[in-house]
């Protein structure tokens, strides 16, 4: 039985993963908001779809369940008669817009719509000036007047949500529960919203333990977060993920009774855009085995936080070693091996880190996605024994994310 959550590895037989498909949110990218959205190019939407599918139908071949990010937040806003007028509420609150007129207007125009499906789609395409009725603002604001275009063209009033496809990253599954995370971007920050409703009003999650509280001050993201084992997290100090962020984390999941977790390991990266996650540095492909980013070899600094003496403290200790036998160290192994991506040549090696080579996802142990361009490093690993599932990644790779980045594993049987 699969009902709610159960991550206690990240290599587990996969039974249950939610994705989403991208959709007319890409449409709304344009050369002048990409890098504010955090993407790097545009890309061509009916790939990316045909490549998203595929992806997901080898999951399904898999005999993993797919569950859509897309549906399950219109499940939850269908199950409660108040969760939709607050959730079109929060959504406008959120949306970058300070003229009250054309607030208003695109509130109205979301409360028009009478399907949850379309109204959370609607809400990731974001919305375009000819899409609401700005003639009914009355008494217009500076803010309305220059919102609303101030003369010149700006059709989009509300920006599209496109890294929604990253499912990974603005909650995340530990245990039983999840970390609903604060992401470090605004235009990030908006797609917690979804979570929000998915863990208070949908019939099947809203009970499950919340380990980390979006309203905290400080960033966390999905991307920073494996679980290692039932007993061990590791999270990235990272350019997303603060360390005050994992303090609260770490209390909440050493302390709380329905957790298992009894160490957090806190590895420090370079606070940079190719070593944005932990998982864009290092991703798990069988029970002692890890794909790595060649750059972290040797830099790497880990703490590890265990229980403190008293109810609610914390023991922060720096570990000693290298990365494998740190990792060797949290998953009770004597020895774990690191596969570089890119193997040994410098050149692949960044290439293919750019789309991300070392972010792979486990269906199984020793059984992981892969994307099909990084040649080099599937290559190295088919040579190590790892049997790879290759999915197409011309257009799905240009918003910087890969398998790992593009699923949220909600069901994982026991490493047996
Ligand atoms: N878990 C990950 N590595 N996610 C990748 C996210 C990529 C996305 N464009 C961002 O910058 O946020």
């Amino acid at each position: 039985m699969t009902t709610g959550l159960n991550i206690c590895s990240e290599i587990g037989e996969l039974r249950k993963v939610m994705l989403h498909r991208p959709g007319d949110e890409l449409l709304n990218l344009s050369p002048d908001n990409i890098g504010r959205l955090l993407f790097d190019d545009i890309p061509f939407l009916e790939t990316a779809q045909a490549e998203h599918d595929r992806f997901a139908q080898m999951l399904r071949d898999e005999g993993v369940e797919v569950l859509y990010l897309d549906q399950l937040v219109a499940e939850a806003l269908a199950a409660n008669p108040m969760a939709r007028e607050s959730f079109v509420r929060d959504y406008v609150a959120e949306c970058g817009i300070d003229g009250p007129g054309v607030r208003e207007a695109v509130r109205q125009r979301l409360e028009d719509i009478d399907d949850p499906l379309e109204l959370v789609e609607k809400a990731i395409t974001g919305v375009r000036a000819d899409e609401v009725d700005l003639a009914s603002v009355k008494d217009a604001s500076l803010a309305d007047v220059m919102e609303a275009g101030g003369g010149d063209e700006n059709p989009i009033l509300v920006d599209p949500i496109p890294n929604v496809y990253f499912t990974r990253d603005t909650f995340s599954v530990i245990g039983s529960g999840v970390s609903l995370n604060r992401m470090r971007s605004a235009t990030r920050r908006r797609e917690s919203l979804f979570g929000r409703y998915l863990f208070t009003y949908h019939p099947e999650y809203s009970h499950v333990p919340i380990w980390y509280d979006p309203a905290s001050p400080y960033h966390i993201e999905g991307g920073d977060i494996l679980v290692l084992s039932a007993s061990v997290i590791g999270v990235g100090i990272s350019e997303r993920t603060q360390p005050a962020a994992i303090d609260r984390l770490a209390k909440h999941l050493l302390w709380s009774e329905k957790s298992q977790v009894r160490a957090v390991y806190a590895f420090s990266i370079p606070h940079k855009r190719s070593f944005m996650h932990l998982d864009t540095v290092f991703t798990q492909v069988d029970v002692d085995t890890f794909t790595v980013h060649p750059g972290i070899l040797g830099t790497l600094k880990v703490f590890s936080i265990t229980r403190g003496a008293h109810e609610g403290e914390t023991r922060i200790s720096q570990m000693e070693g290298t990365l494998d036998q740190v990792l060797a160290s949290a998953l009770g192994l004597s020895a774990v091996r690191l596969i570089k991506c890119g193997g040994d040549d410098p050149i692949a090696a960044a290439r293919e880190q750019w789309n991300d080579g070392s972010n792979t996802l486990a269906v199984r142990p020793g059984t992981v996605m892969v994307y099909q361009r990084n040649a080099v490093t599937n290559d190295i690993l088919y040579h190590a024994g790892v049997n790879l599932l290759e999915i197409p990644s011309a257009e799905l790779s240009r918003g910087r994310g890969g398998p790992h980045c593009m699923s949220m594993a909600f069901w994982r049987d026991a490493v047996k």
